[in-house]
């Protein structure tokens, strides 16, 4: 066998261990949250937008919702205003949240449709203030146990998923930015993590997968790298009270998404260009997985789409 035919059949055999993948996923919604963090250049930025389009053209039915915290957080440092995390939820003052809204809104969710659609009329940008997609209630930040006020931030109470179903109906792509009115019409900031937990569990998704700047949940963090490769809800609620920073709603949107009935949500390292195609379409995924149960687990030997990486107690 020559190296060129070699290096084809490789090839092939990618594709062949994509087929089991693609026939799970066919005509699924599958929620992608991209997190601001690993917005990190232009080339990651458009393998992510390629990543999306190609699972559309695969067949699955991709909704994205991003963030942009590190974007949020250059603009209000450029604008001079000050701003800080408490339980890993940003402190919003109306006037941060003028901010938080325009970055999103109007620069994020316009670059990411923009690259998108450099591949035809398949993205389409809308927030939670849209066709009453998202409805917000105030949040507090829990530190030390005990609730601490932190401004204009919500959490997701009312899901309205009528505008994002009719764009999946057309073959759109819907791109949400993760801010929404409360009852009384002020707009508030939501953790975008969230906001994609909420909005998986109104879809009926498939699967939720989190892109973000570390390769998954770290078990000993800071002091250790080793990842949790797969963790079920009964353990996370254990875990959750340990957890720090961004990891706090990022796993509590996990939680909240398997809990509501999403088979799966994982978080992968959107670092990696082209990570979520492999977290979808091949055996070994990558990351950190979260699925449904109570019980401590041990894995067992190989791979099916019916249990990427299946573990049994
Ligand atoms: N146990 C943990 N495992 C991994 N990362 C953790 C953990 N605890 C805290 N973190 C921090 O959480 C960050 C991810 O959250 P965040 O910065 O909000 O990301 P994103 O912008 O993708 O939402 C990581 O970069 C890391 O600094
Ligand atoms: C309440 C709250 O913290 N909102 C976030 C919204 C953006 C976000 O969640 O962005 P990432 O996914 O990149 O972290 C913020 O203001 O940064």
């Amino acid at each position: 066998m020559t190296v060129t035919t070699a290096a084809a059949l490789a090839k092939a055999g990618v594709l062949v261990e994509a087929l089991p993948w693609l026939k799970k996923f066919h005509g699924k919604i599958v929620v992608v949250k991209y997190g601001g963090n690993a917005m990190i250049d232009d080339d990651l930025k458009r393998a992510f937008a390629d990543d999306i389009v190609f699972l559309r053209l695969a067949g699955l039915k991709p909704v994205v919702v991003h963030g942009g915290g590190p974007q949020i957080t250059a603009m209000l440092d450029r604008l001079g205003i000050a701003s800080e995390f408490r339980g890993g939820l940003r402190v919003t003052t109306p006037e941060a949240m003028d901010v938080v809204r325009m970055v999103l809104v109007g620069q994020v969710s316009r670059e990411i449709v923009g690259l998108m659609n450099a591949h035809g009329p398949l993205a389409v940008g809308l927030s939670g203030e849209d066709a009453g997609l998202f409805t917000a209630e105030r949040q507090s930040a829990i530190i030390d146990g005990e609730p601490v006020d932190i401004g204009l931030v919500g959490d997701v109470a009312e899901v309205d998923a009528g505008a994002v179903l009719d764009l999946i109906d057309a073959g759109r792509i819907p791109v949400v930015s993760s801010v929404a009115p409360d009852a009384d019409g002020v707009v508030h900031n939501v953790n975008a993590d969230t906001a994609a937990a909420a909005l998986a569990v109104e879809l009926g998704a498939e699967k939720l997968v989190v892109l973000t700047d570390v390769e998954g949940l770290y078990r000993d963090y800071p002091v250790d790298t080793e990842i949790v490769k797969e963790i079920t809800a009964g353990e996370l609620t254990t875990l959750l009270p340990s957890l720090s920073s961004g990891m706090i709603p990022k796993m509590q949107a996990c939680l909240r998404a398997v809990e509501g009935g999403v088979p799966e949500a994982t978080i992968i390292d959107g670092r990696v260009p082209n990570s979520l195609l492999l977290e979808v379409f091949t055996d070994e995924g990558v990351g950190t997985m979260v699925v449904a149960g109570a019980d401590r687990m041990v894995p067992t030997t190989g791979d099916s789409p019916e249990g990427k990486g299946e573990w049994s107690s």
